[in-house]
């Protein structure tokens, strides 16, 4: 059980406690809550979330400073059953990432049975250099009773450095959670500097902003049809002042998905481009001009050339 305190030790200069900083993950079976829970500790949009299993690909890097510690959080996606190489690419990724991490955050949700991928995925992690301490999300979904009960299952299912429940949503346990999973970390200078909060290239995250707009509302028609490449980014002046000029491309696997994307006389396009832009330019804090371009590239999912490309 969790034994930590939430404290904001801001403004505090004390040297008797060391200086804590490295890499931390959550895992965890689809749906399970950690790209939330990723955002709900970040405070920035930087992960792509759904209610739709594996919409996470890209690894996510965000970084939380404390007086003492710097925690780095990286996003995984999850674990599945490979039927295609980038399912097989994604697992590898998966495995690499936690090989890497210090600290490991099982997540598993209050509002659902343990199940076999709870146990299949606590089993990898065991094997890790890594502490890993079980993340019991969703607490807003259920009674204290059955929280209790689920607390209950999770401590009889491994041994667990801690195990902490939170919501991503109501914010509760986040900052319980943030010196937990800090506390576990090896003590270490800071290993990024102060004002960084992600160290995931720019236009991975520019192209996640895109694909997330352009998933808006055809999630069941095109779920894991869409990817994106940003192509180019520039810095031009304009009349108003300085702006980006970002130049991406949609990728789907068949002409009837390129319809889907640009809609009617190009009209859902033109949304997916607007509300694109809008977050771009938030993410970036400057104007933005954004040239989209949907292309064909059949079965891209099972292409090595296309997946490299795209940066899988
Ligand atoms: N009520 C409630 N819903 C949550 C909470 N955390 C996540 N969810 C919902 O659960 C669903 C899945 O959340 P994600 O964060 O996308 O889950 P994930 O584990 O990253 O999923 P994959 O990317 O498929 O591995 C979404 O609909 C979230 O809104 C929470 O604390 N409370």
């Amino acid at each position: 059980m969790t034994e930590a305190v939430s404290g904001d030790n801001s403004g505090m200069d004390d040297t008797s406690v060391p200086f804590r900083a490295g890499f931390a993950c959550f895992v965890g079976r689809p749906n399970a809550g950690k790209s939330t829970l990723t955002n709900a500790i970040i405070g920035s949009k930087i992960a792509i979330t759904s209610n739709r299993p594996q919409t996470t690909r890209h690894v996510v890097r965000g970084i939380l400073h404390r007086p003492n510690s710097q925690l780095i959080l990286i996003d995984t996606p999850g674990l599945h059953k490979p039927k295609t190489l980038l399912g097989e690419r994604l697992n590898d990724q998966v495995r690499q990432t936690w090989s890497e991490v210090d600290v490991v955050g099982l997540c598993i949700p209050a509002d659902e049975p343990i199940g076999p991928g709870d146990r299949f995925i606590s089993r990898e992690i065991a094997e890790l250099k890594a502490k890993v301490v079980a993340v019991v999300t969703k607490t807003d979904l259920v009674s204290r009773a059955t929280l209790l009960k689920q607390l209950t299952a999770v401590n009889e299912m491994a041994d667990f450095a801690e195990i902490v429940p939170v919501s991503a949503i109501t914010g509760e346990q986040i900052e319980v959670l943030v010196d937990v999973l800090s506390k576990h970390l090896p003590e270490s200078p800071q290993l990024y500097p102060d004002d960084m909060i992600s160290d995931e290239p720019e236009r991975v995250m520019i192209a996640e902003l895109v694909r997330e707009a352009a998933l808006e509302g055809v999630r069941d028609e095109l779920p894991h049809s869409i990817a994106v490449l940003i192509e180019d980014v520039e810095d031009e002046e304009t009349d108003q002042g300085p702006r980006k000029k970002i130049y991406a491309e949609i990728y789907v696997e068949r002409p009837s998905q390129k319809a889907i994307v640009i809609g009617k006389g190009g009209s859902r396009l033109r949304v997916v481009g607007t509300r694109a832009r809008k977050e771009i330019a938030k993410l970036l804090d400057a104007r933005v001009y954004l040239d989209l371009h949907v292309r064909v590239a059949k079965d891209w999912q099972r292409n090595p050339k296309y997946l490299q490309r795209l940066g899988f």
